[in-house]
């Protein structure tokens, strides 16, 4: 972290007026001092290497020029994480220095983040010994490719084709038309030479539905595309223009058979298909990603909550009383409305992100064990948490964009990338309805379980629970808060289920009733996700070991969290609770008071997020406050501004300008 000699006085104001300590925030935030010390000393050794730095902005850069950047600076950092490894003998701590470096999407995101964890996770351990070594020294270069041109979200529908030979025993990969062809993955594009293709397995004829299959697609060597091999990259996207994600189609490219991963499904020498015990374990390096997202969406909230709100104490503007100097604009209640949920969500997010870590691994342990009872229920919550994070933090992050006035539309801001890398994931790893979707197949079911009056596991307990206290009235309490998103959620779960039946009844088949009441269904998975998120973070913050002045602050954003959402779904509260219209007028009073009262905090809760200048990458939120100068320095960074007069003036401006005298 930065000194305090130089910065702007506001700031230093603002610090001296937090009630509790910064560094037990970053301690309980990240888990603990120690877990704090090993990810600040690891940032430092990443921010030691000179050549990660760059010497012009990559917004100046070609397309071309950015990705060829974006592969230096991820080789020199995968140089980094090995040298910690060898002298620590652990993988570095959890951080996010990777934003310092390579700012946008590293071009080894897919390795890391699915290639490798697909071969752990989906390989024999005889697989996992040939190919792991070798990915995880990056011998070998991965990703994951499964979706195509015609299908994404479909997976059953993907066209790629393994046909087994029994002769040769060998897959022969095909892909037969130009919807088939893969379409997205992640370092596809120029800088893999392997990838985990998700394909459809025929034997003899015989379709067995789709499984993961390695290939090999550029020679070791020479980098060129092995024959048989099409592939390219897709060209710039609205973000993620550093993650190379590419094409890919094969014509008649053999594999061999060991090449599937037979860890759930096996195709032995003959011929002979040995189905899986569950044919869904095939998606499970999703749901383990859908898991990260819930955590990537605490830090983009808070990451953009950073900048804003330090903008925000540096930035004056107008008056509040016509007497005094210029207000700070942090102390607009418009502004706080709209950061502070910001800082609150990312909190809300970060244990959400734990509490759904805990419930994967229980579930993978159970799974070693043969024990499948609790994957639908991990499917389900993964599904639902990630879309309605993603989507809430990529509005979350254009909020702060917004609040930051005309210099959030700047680059340097760092928001507008922020903001496109951050709603990227309401669409990779499973668009937003169509998991809200999968949710609601499970909240149905559970509603069923519910009307027999079963056992319901953990996460949708409370609908039977629902059932039983739908008369008891409201209580303006966060206990009472987070069961009225509960019977939301009961509500619409109740109308949703009832609306099909309703359908059904008009003779319509059960696929038509779903799709007329889809709406409905993906209303009923919000307000369970909602319900989730109430909950976790309510009890998260109460069983917090914090010290009571930190307690207070904490235990006021997960408040304003509640009522946040209250005020913003009243009138879903008002048809399915027992709430009633002074019940929000007194929450919209506390709603305002939490505000006044987070104020004096706003500063030192964004410290707490603990988020290096090199991370935040933007002139308006660094420790510092010297927004001006940076925005200043920034642009004369530009190279418009290294010529006094560009070549245009006299190849266009003049001759124009000199047309208009005759
Ligand atoms: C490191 C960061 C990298 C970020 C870069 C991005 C990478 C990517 O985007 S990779 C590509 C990601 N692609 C997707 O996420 C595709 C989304 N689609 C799907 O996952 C599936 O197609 C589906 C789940 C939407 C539907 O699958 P389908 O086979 O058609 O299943 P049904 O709808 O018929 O449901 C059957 C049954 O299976 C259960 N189920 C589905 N998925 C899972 C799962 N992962 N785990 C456990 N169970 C699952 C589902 O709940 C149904 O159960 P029942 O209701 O009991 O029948
Ligand atoms: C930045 C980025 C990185 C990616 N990286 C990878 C990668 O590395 N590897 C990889 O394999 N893939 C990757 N993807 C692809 C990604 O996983 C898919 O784009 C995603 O799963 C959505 O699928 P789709 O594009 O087919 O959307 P579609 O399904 O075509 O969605 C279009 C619309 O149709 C609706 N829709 C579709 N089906 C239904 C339904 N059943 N019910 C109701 N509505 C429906 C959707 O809600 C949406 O509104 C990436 C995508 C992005 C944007």
């Amino acid at each position: 972290m930065s000194t305090e000699t130089k910065c702007n006085p506001d700031l230093v104001r603002e610090r001296a007026k937090c009630t509790f300590d910064v560094n037990e925030l970053i301690n309980l935030f990240y888990g603990s001092e120690k877990a704090t010390k090993e990810r600040r000393h690891f940032e430092d050794a990443v921010l030691a290497v000179k050549e990660l730095k760059d010497a012009i902005p990559e917004e100046y850069l070609s397309h071309k020029e950015r990705y060829e950047n974006g592969v230096r600076k991820a080789t020199i950092l995968r140089d980094v994480y090995r040298d910690y490894k060898a002298k620590h003998n652990r993988d570095p701590p959890p951080n996010q220095i990777t934003k310092a470096v390579i700012k946008d999407i590293s071009p080894f995101l897919l390795h890391n983040g699915m290639f490798v964890p697909t071969i752990a996770g989906q390989g024999t351990p005889e697989q996992q010994a040939e190919w792991l070594p070798k990915a995880e020294s990056m011998q070998i270069i991965g990703t994951y490719a499964q979706t195509e041109l015609g299908h994404g979200s479909f997976i059953r529908g993907l066209e790629t084709i393994a046909t087994y030979d029994p002769k040769t025993e060998e897959f022969v990969l095909n892909n037969p038309t130009l919807t088939s062809f893969k379409w997205w993955p992640g370092g596809l594009g120029s800088t893999v030479n392997h990838c985990v293709v998700v394909a459809q397995l025929y034997i003899n004829g015989k379709s067995h539905g789709i499984h993961p299959f390695i290939a090999q697609i550029r020679d070791l060597d020479t980098h060129k595309p092995l024959p048989g091999v099409k592939v390219g990259e897709i060209g710039p996207k609205m973000g993620f223009q550093t993650a190379n994600n590419g094409f890919l189609g094969f014509d008649n490219f053999r594999i061999p058979r060991k090449n599937m991963l037979m860890k759930n499904a096996q195709v032995l020498k003959d011929g002979t298909f040995v189905k899986g015990i569950n044919e869904k374990l095939t998606y499970g390096t999703m749901v383990m990603v859908r898991v990260g997202i819930v955590g990537d969406c605490s830090f983009y909230a808070a990451l953009a909550a950073t900048i804003a709100v330090r903008y925000s104490a540096v930035r004056h503007q107008s008056h509040i009383k016509a007497s005094e100097p210029e207000a700070q604009i942090l102390d607009y209640l418009t502004q706080q409305h709209k950061l502070f949920i910001a800082v609150a969500s990312s909190h809300v997010y970060r244990n959400a992100y734990l509490w759904m870590e805990k419930m994967y691994t229980n579930v993978m342990k159970e799974l070693s064990q043969d024990k499948q009872d609790n994957l639908p229920e991990l499917h389900a919550t993964a599904c639902c948490l990630k879309a309605v994070c993603s989507r809430d933090a990529g509005s979350l992050v254009e909020e702060c964009r917004l609040a930051c006035g005309g210099h959030g539309y700047m680059a340097s801001s760092n928001l507008p990338l922020t903001y496109g890398v951050t709603i990227a994931a309401v669409t990779y790893e499973g668009e937003r309805t169509v998991l809200l979707l999968q949710t609601a197949r499970y909240l149905m079911k559970a509603w069923m379980a519910a009307l027999k009056g079963k056992v319901l596991s953990p996460s949708v307990s409370y609908l039977l629970n629902s059932l039983k206290e739908s008369k008891k009235p409201w209580q303006n309490t966060p206990e009472g808060i987070v069961k009225g998103f509960q019977h939301v959620s009961f509500g619409k779960v109740k109308a949703a289920y009832e609306t099909i039946q309703k359908y059904m009844k008009q003779g319509k088949d059960y696929e038509d009733a779903w799709n007329l009441a889809s709406v409905q269904l993906v209303k009923a998975s919000e307000a369970h996700s909602r319900a989730i998120l109430c909950e976790v973070s309510w009890e998260a913050v109460c069983s917090s070991s914090a010290s009571p002045n930190l307690s207070r602050v904490l235990q006021q954003l997960a408040q304003l969290y509640l009522t946040y959402w209250t005020l913003e779904t009243s009138g879903d509260l008002l048809l399915y609770s027992n709430i009633t219209k002074d019940d929000l007028i007194i929450l919209r009073d506390k709603y305002e008071e939490l505000l006044v009262a987070i104020r004096p905090n706003a500063v030192g809760l964004v410290d707490g997020f603990d988020l290096r200048d090199e991370i935040l990458n933007s002139t308006l939120g660094s420790y510092d406050g010297r927004v001006y100068e940076r925005l200043m320095e920034e642009a004369l960074k530009s190279p418009l501004n290294q010529e006094t007069v560009n070549s245009s003036f006299h190849k266009y401006l003049k001759p124009m300008m000199e047309k208009a005298k005759l």
